[in-house]
């Protein structure tokens, strides 16, 4: 058989360092469900300590990508690699695995059409996007009553964006470590992820168990879907927002249980500019029970400028996305998290609004910088 014409389908594993995306790769190396696999590792060091750990156990089925990051610095890269290997090796399935910090959006971008360059040969095709999420080091960086005991030796894992957005942005998802949490923590986990994730095929696992069916050739991805469903774009779109294609999704199931567990959001709108020096100021101070806020906000030092807004866990950045153009400039932005405050978070916000007084003041110190974020 002619094997340059067969399709050859990618699974991308994304999620953060230590979560057990090697752990399944491992399985998936052992019992592929009768495929011929081939891995392609990511690692940020020089040395690519996850492919040596694969690699020892396999022949030359793991390919490694070291020193760089595949979500930016090498993004090129894998398009050149994943092409060189379906031309030089023969197997029927290839497996991404990203470093533990790398986005899944830009990855799926750059082995889709959704690329500029669209350089990848017509037979690889991205089949699914698959986040291994550890159960507890996400329970653990947003659990404000501290209900979990702490592992030993003690994980320092702050809510970062990047783990944000593997949860946000996949086909399937791996609530992994569900040894290490009990049951009520676990729905509680599943209801905020829920909350920001409601299309992705959920599965519950400890060491990654799972079967390959539901990680290989699953034919879930889908780009646009991935990328207008994440929770916080349906939040706004609920809230009358213009993604009037993300309305349509209800998940009245996952409603209920984020309820049970107080986990919540709403939607901060107002149609008065920010004083960007009191935004700022706040969005440097602001505190309570927020696992994601993201939006869009006017600020009055440049009107004509939506000024994009994006927080997890610590982590907050702010800085120009795009014109408002046509559009009515309006401040929108999703706060998502467990016993939101919903009143102190509007007050707070309030005050960062400008007073009558002020629409006449010149800003020349804004605080926010000038290139996009
Ligand atoms: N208790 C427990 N430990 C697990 C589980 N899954 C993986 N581990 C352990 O967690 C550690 C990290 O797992 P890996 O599979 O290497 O995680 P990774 O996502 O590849 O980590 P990086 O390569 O550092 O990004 C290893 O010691 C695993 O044995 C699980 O479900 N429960």
């Amino acid at each position: 058989m002619d094997t340059s014409t067969v399709e050859i389908p990618i699974t991308v594993i994304s999620g953060p360092l230590g979560a057990g995306k090697t752990t399944l790769v491992n399985r998936l190396l052992d019992d592929p469900g009768g495929r011929k696999i081939a891995v392609l590792v990511n690692d940020m060091g020089e040395v690519n300590v996850d492919a040596e750990l694969l690699a020892s156990e396999t022949d030359d089925s793991v390919i490694d990508l070291s020193n760089g990051c595949i979500c930016c610095q090498l993004q090129d890269d894998l398009v050149t690699e994943v092409t060189r290997l379906a031309e030089e090796r023969s197997f029927d399935y290839l497996v991404v695995e990203a470093s533990g910090i790398s986005e899944p959006l830009p990855i799926a971008r750059a082995l889709t059409e959704e690329s500029d360059g669209d350089r990848l040969p017509d037979r690889l095709r991205l089949d699914t996007t698959v986040s291994v999420i550890d159960a507890y080091g996400f329970w653990k960086s947003f659990d404000p009553e501290e209900s979990l005991p702490d592992a030993a030796p003690d994980p320092e894992r702050p809510l970062t964006e990047v783990l944000v957005e593997q949860v946000e942005f996949c086909d399937v998802l791996l609530l992994n470590k569900c040894d290490m949490v009990p049951d009520e923590a676990l729905n509680a986990v599943e209801a905020a992820i829920r909350e920001l994730q409601p299309r992705a095929r959920l599965h519950r696992t400890t060491y990654s168990e799972i079967d390959p069916s539901q990680v290989l050739d699953t034919g879930r991805f889908n780009f646009q879907a991935a990328k207008y469903h994440q929770g916080w774009k349906r939040t706004l779109a609920g809230d009358g927002a213009k993604e009037d294609h993300v309305h349509s999704h209800t998940h009245d199931d996952t409603v209920s249980s984020a309820t049970a567990h107080n986990v919540e959001s709403f939607v901060y709108r107002r149609a008065r500019p920010f004083h960007p020096n009191r935004l700022d100021a706040w969005l440097d101070v602001w505190q309570g029970n927020v696992v994601r806020a993201k939006g869009f906000a006017w600020v009055a030092s440049r009107p004509e400028t939506v000024l994009g807004v994006s927080q997890a866990g610590p982590s907050v950045q702010a800085g120009p996305i795009g014109q408002w153009g046509d559009e009515k400039p309006e401040t929108r932005l999703v706060f998502i998290g467990r016993d939101l405050d919903e009143a102190t978070l509007t007050e707070e916000l309030d005050e960062c609004l400008i007073t009558m007084d002020e629409r006449a003041e010149e800003y020349s110190d804004d605080p926010f910088p000038r290139e996009s974020t």
